[in-house]
């Protein structure tokens, strides 16, 4: 479960994030529209620990990020625009180091259901990530979270880039996901594929969360149109 309360986020005068109040819960699917500027990564960054709320609490399973970012992290997985790896090692080495990072070990067997999983073709496990297109490289971010069990999942902008396949298998890679209990936080500017897989939609604007609607309530060109009036 993810919680914000009062979230906010000064640099200096300006107000990148302000009082975000935010509960998502297990199994959820929320998707941060906005321009950009917005405050969308901001938000993801501050879940993460990665910068430091100006006021009001961040929390993971109800554990206060700020006063215990290491433990959070542990409970956390995060897919940035692009998956940072190392172009040298195959996919299957790539997870088996990051999962040892998080503490965990793994056998060969399990690391490869791990990828398989996340999607990610058989013959690819053993080839060096330097040859991997981006929706691979996602999926192996993506087999990250499943070796970590992470309870919570935040991506920023996961799909840009990738082709309508590939965002696709990204996105019911992400429900079942959901289906097994984890948190998701995403922000996209992909608005058909924010309706498609969120079960809630926030849209945000300098730094407000100023709408929040249930997908299932809305048509794609329903949510088009409350983006454009509301950015
Ligand atoms: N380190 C920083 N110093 C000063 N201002 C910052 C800093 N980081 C972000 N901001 C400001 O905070 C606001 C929110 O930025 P944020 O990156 O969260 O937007 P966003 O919605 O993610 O945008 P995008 O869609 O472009 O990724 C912006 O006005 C940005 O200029």
């Amino acid at each position: 479960m993810l919680i914000a309360k009062n979230l906010t986020k000064k640099y200096g005068n300006h107000v990148a994030l302000n009082r975000l109040n935010l509960t998502i819960k297990e199994g959820e699917i929320f998707a941060l529209l906005g321009q950009n500027g917005a405050g969308k990564t901001t938000t993801i960054n501050l879940f993460l620990g990665f910068i430091q709320p100006s006021e009001g609490t961040v929390s993971i399973n109800n554990i206060d990020v700020v006063e215990n970012t290491h433990e959070t992290k542990q409970h956390l997985a995060y897919i940035p625009e692009t998956v940072m790896l190392y172009p040298n090692l195959t996919g299957i080495e790539n997870l088996e180091f990051f999962s040892a990072l998080a503490g965990f070990s793994y056998s060969q067997e399990e690391l490869g259901s791990f990828l398989s999983k996340a999607g990610l073709q058989k013959k690819a496990h053993q080839q060096n990530l330097g040859g991997y297109s981006k929706g691979m490289r996602q999926k192996v971010g993506i087999a990250i979270a499943i070796a970590k069990n992470a309870k919570a999942l935040l991506l920023d902008e996961p799909t840009s880039g990738l082709d309508p396949k590939a965002s696709n298998e990204f996105s019911e890679i992400l429900k079942e996901l959901s289906a097994n209990g984890t948190a998701i936080l995403m922000a996209t500017h992909d608005i058909f594929r924010a309706k498609e897989v969120a079960h809630r939609i926030g849209i945000m604007k300098e730094g407000n969360l100023v709408s929040v609607i249930e997908a299932k309530d809305i048509s794609a060109n329903e949510l088009e149109q409350l983006y454009l009036q509301t950015v």
